[in-house]
């Protein structure tokens, strides 16, 4: 058995929406990234390496790699997840918070529990994603950016 924990954090710029676990949620912003700043996948793709101490997501993925300009974040997802299984492990359940002031994201929970779920050939009851403000405090309550966390538990196959 192994644990993982991922953080990661984009800010807001322009753009009309964000991307959250392969959802796009219309927003007065999107945001700035060098890929399509899924957050919530960048902080998954490193619970998973994380648990198997294989590095972080930008280790794998360069920011200075032009191969990753744009990219969809289920590409990080897909081979984050084909290396823990390379390892040995399979995903137990992954946990998550979501962490801003605006988007609201409980009306788009289910989406995103349904997609990472299909993704990573889970049932939705193995993906928690949940979401909180920080009562205004800090960037994220400047409404700045959007911070996420993950936890996996990984377990022997
Ligand atoms: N961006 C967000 C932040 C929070 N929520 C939901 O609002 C509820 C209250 O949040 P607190 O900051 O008071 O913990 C909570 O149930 C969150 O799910 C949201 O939808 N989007
Ligand atoms: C995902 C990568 C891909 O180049 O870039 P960004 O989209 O900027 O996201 P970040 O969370 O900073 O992770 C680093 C990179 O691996």
């Amino acid at each position: 058995m192994r644990i993982g924990t991922g953080f990661d954090v984009h800010a807001f710029g322009p753009g009309r929406y964000i991307t959250l676990g392969n959802v796009q949620i219309p927003h007065d912003f999107g945001f700035v990234a060098h890929s399509d700043g899924d957050v919530l996948i960048h902080a998954i793709c490193d619970a998973l390496l994380g648990a198997c101490a294989l590095g972080d997501i930008g280790q794998h993925f360069p920011p200075s790699d032009d191969r990753w300009k744009d990219c969809d974040s289920v590409v990080f997802l897909k081979h984050c997840h084909q290396l823990i299984q390379q390892q040995g492990y399979q995903i137990g359940n992954i946990d998550c918070t979501l962490i801003a002031e605006q988007p609201k994201i409980k009306p788009h929970i289910q989406t995103i529990q349904t997609r990472l779920a299909d993704i990573l050939e889970l049932n939705p009851n193995q993906v928690g994603i949940k979401a909180t403000t920080t009562e205004q405090l800090g960037f994220t309550g400047r409404k700045e950016g959007m911070a996420a966390q993950a936890v996996c538990l990984l377990l022997k196959m």
